[in-house]
């Protein structure tokens, strides 16, 4: 489908399905060599990963788990800002090789304040693999380690990725029109 109409707006096709696939085979492909003998243990942040967690871990040959988590975030009493709260955590990280995965790194905000609580668990390493990064919006210092696509600091849905609900079903990346 070369345009896709969600909601009020109009989409165009900004990432094939073909090249989408090709691109997680590959950082698979990366992931299964550096974790070589290790038993990487994945941390996948919904909804909008879900997609993308099963297509790269469908693709990796070494031994490795997975959890699903979701986060919470209220506005804080404080002006400190959101705090973080996880829902489906309940896996003891201390020593173990930690894969972060996302959907999409925008701000950046949302690992950036996710990460200490994970670091408090002591694992030995903790890594992130994002499918999508927006380097002109990330805001917060953030080490990113295996990327998918790095794109324009415009709107996506498809592939996991909604908008206000929908589009999650979408097999391929569309970029917002205008
Ligand atoms: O870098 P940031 O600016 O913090 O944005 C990235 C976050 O936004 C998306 O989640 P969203 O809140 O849309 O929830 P969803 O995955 O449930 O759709 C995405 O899955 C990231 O978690
Ligand atoms: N669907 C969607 N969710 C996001 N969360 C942060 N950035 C985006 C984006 O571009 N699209």
């Amino acid at each position: 489908m070369a345009n896709v109409q969600v909601h009020d707006k109009s989409f165009e096709i900004y990432l094939s399905e073909q090249t989408i696939q090709e691109r997680i085979a590959a950082l698979a492909a990366q992931i299964n060599q550096d974790y070589a003998g290790k038993r990487p243990f994945f941390v996948t942040i919904l909804n909008g990963s879900f997609m993308f967690a099963a297509d790269l871990f469908k693709h990796l040959t070494i031994d490795a788990e997975i959890c699903f988590i979701k986060l919470a975030s209220y506005k804080g009493t404080k002006s400190t800002g959101n705090v973080i709260t996880t829902i489906g955590l309940e896996d003891d990280l201390f020593g173990k090789d930690v894969v972060i995965v996302e959907d999409i790194v925008d701000t950046g905000k949302t690992l950036h304040n996710f990460l200490p609580k994970l670091e408090h668990q002591q694992p030995r390493s903790l890594k992130i693999a994002t499918l999508l990064h927006k380097p002109e919006a990330t805001q917060f210092p953030l080490t990113l380690d295996y990327i998918g696509f790095s794109i324009p600091n415009k709107f996506v849905v498809g592939y996991g990725l909604d908008y206000d609900g929908l589009g999650r079903n979408l097999k391929e990346i569309y970029q917002v029109i205008g």
